[in-house]
């Protein structure tokens, strides 16, 4: 059986904070606002993945009232997602995904990122496929006040 789910995420821009996405810091004057360390992309796989499994978000999951969860790093919160995925028996088709953001360029660190999501969901990073868009300086990303993600992943029944 193959189930499909789609995650969207969208973190504000400040100073002070480190840019991190898809797991890597990327060198930036500022970086994204969350209660954990803000990690669009690795939000927005985390969505599609519990939408597939029909698990809710990880809002509910790991809830920003929780302080266990201040400046958590995204990258466990994804291996704890994909325990989940594991333990509900499937194993992953393919993720598609977009980061939406004038700047910082994020062409230079799309491989180490696909690498490494491919590494926490047990896969090859021919599974995994992150894109780039700005919008044109049009809108809340445009201007540089945020960055948002989106992603569509695709799971398959681990058939024993
Ligand atoms: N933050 C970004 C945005 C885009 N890219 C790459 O640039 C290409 C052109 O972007 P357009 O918005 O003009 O279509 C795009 O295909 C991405 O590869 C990027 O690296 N970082
Ligand atoms: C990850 C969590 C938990 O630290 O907080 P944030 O970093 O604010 O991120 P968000 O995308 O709003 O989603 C869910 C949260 O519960």
């Amino acid at each position: 059986m193959i189930r499909v789910g789609q995650g969207f995420d969208v973190h504000q821009l400040v100073e002070g904070r480190p840019c991190i996405i898809g797991g890597v810091t990327i060198p930036y004057e500022k970086g994204l606002l969350g209660h954990s360390d803000a990690d669009v992309l690795l939000h927005a796989i985390s969505d599609a993945i519990l939408g597939a499994l029909g698990q809710g978000d990880i809002g509910k999951h790991f809830p920003d009232t929780d302080a266990a969860y201040k400046d958590a790093d995204s990258v466990k919160l994804l291996e704890q997602v994909w325990q989940i995925a594991k333990r509900m028996g499937y194993k992953l088709g393919n993720i598609d995904s977009t980061i939406i953001a004038q700047k910082p360029k994020m062409a230079p660190y799309i491989p180490q990122m696909a690498e490494l999501i491919a590494n926490v969901l047990g896969a090859d990073v021919a599974q995994v496929n992150v894109k780039a868009t700005t919008t044109e300086q049009l809108g809340f990303t445009g201007r540089g006040e945020g960055i948002a993600a989106q992603s569509v992943v695709c799971l398959q029944k681990v058939v024993l």
